[in-house]
């Protein structure tokens, strides 16, 4: 790690030149700090695939951005020009269904393509695409402050806050949603612990939440995913927050895969269960839950645990990467616009 802290860490990051798409390599954290020099469409596209970049925001910034890098390879006649943007947006929208984030960073870019001034040449296209490209990801860091400043207020003065997968740094264009939250309380003088939840089968929350914390001396426990209801009956969880991938119109929340079983146990237990989201992450299109499409990944991803495959051969497996919460078990969406419930959230979406 650098001197900064990782709180100020850009995970994802497009060369001065706009040519080379730079990515810090999430699969080999927390053991070595690998950046993957990208400058090609199909490589982004595998890199969002294999959770090389992970979280909802950080994949947005990585299309955003990764488009421009692509584009150099591009040819200068204006119209294939245009046409392999187009073909480029495809290919990114292919890579995974469920994070919203994505598509709205595609669709910011396609927007950008289509507001062209006409007659610019293909290089004066490739420069508008890669002002479009930094306003997103400013865009996206501006609103990770701004949710963090509403939402520190909510978490308790002394106590322990539990959080699920990653949702720092690493999964932003910089600080955090969640993650960011408990940063800006800790910095304001909370004294907090966090209790990360590892985040079976890719471990986000044992590889990554740990991995940031440590960098900014923020007290931090990992547990097995199946330790939450026995810490929450003994008095010892006192707040959760998370992140999310897609907030439907009816407060509906996509978000890793045990979410759905925190918000339960938080209820049970009537703790705060607060979802932390950039407004990118709303989707007033999808009326519900029901309508968000799940991402099932590689059976492998549960079978093997280190590379070294942990279960019998001939036995099947299940991966589904998301779950959704209900609306009514979300004490309250923390967003750059404010702290809404989930009513109110849905009300806004209508105006
Ligand atoms: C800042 S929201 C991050 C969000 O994305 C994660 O999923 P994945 O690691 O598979 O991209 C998880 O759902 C987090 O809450």
């Amino acid at each position: 790690m650098t001197s900064e802290s990782s709180a100020m860490l850009r995970p994802v990051k497009l060369s001065p030149d706009g040519r080379v798409l730079h990515l810090l390599d999430q699969r080999s954290l927390p053991e070595r700090e690998d950046w993957l020099d990208l400058d090609d469409v199909e490589a982004v596209a595998e890199a969002i695939e294999k959770l090389a970049v992970r979280g909802a925001p950080a994949i947005g910034c990585a299309a955003a951005l990764g488009l421009v890098a692509s584009s150099w390879r591009f040819s200068d006649d204006a119209g294939m020009f245009r046409e392999s943007c187009l073909m480029a947006f495809e290919r990114l929208a292919r890579t995974r269904p469920t994070a919203v984030n994505l598509f709205h960073a595609i669709g910011h870019m396609r927007g950008a393509l289509v507001e062209c001034p006409a007659g610019l040449t293909v290089a004066g296209v490739r420069g508008h695409l890669h002002a479009a490209a930094l306003r997103y990801v400013d865009d996206e860091l501006r609103a990770c402050l701004t949710m963090a400043d509403h939402g520190a207020p909510l978490l308790p003065d002394v106590g322990t806050v539990l959080t699920h997968c990653n949702t720092g740094a690493l999964a932003t264009a910089g600080w955090g949603t969640a993650l960011g939250v408990i940063r800006r309380a800790h910095a304001n003088g909370k004294k907090l612990r966090v209790l990360a939840d590892e985040t079976r089968p890719v471990l986000q929350g044992a590889r990554l939440t740990a991995w940031e914390l440590r960098h900014d001396g923020i007290p931090v426990d990992i547990i097995a995913d199946n330790m939450a209801g026995a810490l929450m009956a003994r008095g010892e969880v006192q707040a959760a927050i998370v992140g999310a991938d897609r907030i439907a119109r009816n407060g509906d929340v996509a978000n890793k895969i045990g979410t759905y079983t925190v918000a339960v146990l938080c209820r049970y237990h009537q703790i705060p269960f607060y979802v932390a989201a950039p407004w990118s992450t709303v989707d007033p299109a999808t009326a519900s839950g029901a309508e968000i499409p799940i991402e099932e990944r590689d059976h492998n991803e549960v079978h093997l645990h280190g590379g070294r495959r942990m279960t019998p051969a001939g036995v099947g497996a299940r991966n589904p990467a998301f779950d959704v919460t209900p609306a009514e078990l979300v004490t309250a969406f923390i967003t750059e616009r404010g702290v809404f419930r989930p009513a109110t959230l849905s009300a806004l979406m209508d105006s």
